[in-house]
């Protein structure tokens, strides 16, 4: 880590970086970097691979955690396939970056996902679940990957995404977002529902 990638986290920034170390995968080798919210002590990561720095736009994805979808293989969405194929285009791209944010669930969290989750195994939709819990449909706060990605120096990206509400957010926190890369992975009949949902009442694109 350069002195100069040190001073690139503003006075301001509530996320502050902690280590790197190499993390090796099966599609190839990244450089991991840990972050901390200083206000809640919540932990981030962002994966990199190649020289991210140099100015050009980088491929990237902002991910949500989903521990059931990225950790336990549930077919009840598609972050698993999402996460797979966007550190895999990263990898064949020779160049790119994935911010890992610990906002599970849309940012309510993994038990109240778990609770969401029973309300859609009795009918509701994945929206229609949040509301009934008294939650907002999406808690998510983006402005902490546009500290990490100031970190990395990283000023522009194509992203890998099917949400343009994540694209207006990302811009509107300062990220140059070049352009949109669909990732329509991991569809199968238990998340045919879901993402249905996620077009007609999130605005998601289908392609
Ligand atoms: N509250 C809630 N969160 C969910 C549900 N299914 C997935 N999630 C969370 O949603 C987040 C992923 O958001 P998505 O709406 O699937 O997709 P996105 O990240 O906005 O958009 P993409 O970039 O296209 O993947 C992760 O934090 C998941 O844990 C659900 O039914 N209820
Ligand atoms: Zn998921």
């Amino acid at each position: 880590m350069t002195a100069t990638q040190q001073n690139q986290i503003k006075d301001n920034s509530p996320v502050r970086f902690i280590s790197a170390c190499r993390l090796p995968t099966q599609w190839g080798e990244f450089t991991m970097y840990g972050f901390e919210d200083v206000r809640n002590k919540q932990e981030h990561i962002a994966l990199t691979v190649g020289d991210v720095s140099s100015g050009a736009p980088v491929l990237g994805r902002i991910h949500s955690e989903c521990l059931t979808g990225d950790a336990l293989f549930s077919r009840r969405c598609d972050c698993g396939p999402q996460l797979e194929a966007a550190m895999k285009a990263v990898q064949k791209a020779g160049r790119g970056v994935i911010v890992y944010l610990r906002q599970e669930g849309r940012g309510i969290g993994l038990l109240n996902k778990i609770r969401a989750y029973k309300l859609q195994d009795e009918g509701m939709d994945t929206v229609e679940a949040n509301l009934a819990l008294g939650l907002p449909i999406d808690a998510r706060d983006f402005s902490l990957a546009k500290y990490i990605l100031d970190f990395l120096s990283i000023g522009s990206v194509q992203l890998m995404t099917n949400n343009p509400h994540k694209v207006d957010t990302l811009k509107a926190s300062g990220i140059n977002v070049v352009k949109r890369v669909p990732l329509h992975v991991g569809q199968n009949p238990e998340n045919q529902q879901y993402l249905h949902t996620k077009m007609e009442k999130l605005g998601h694109f289908a392609n």
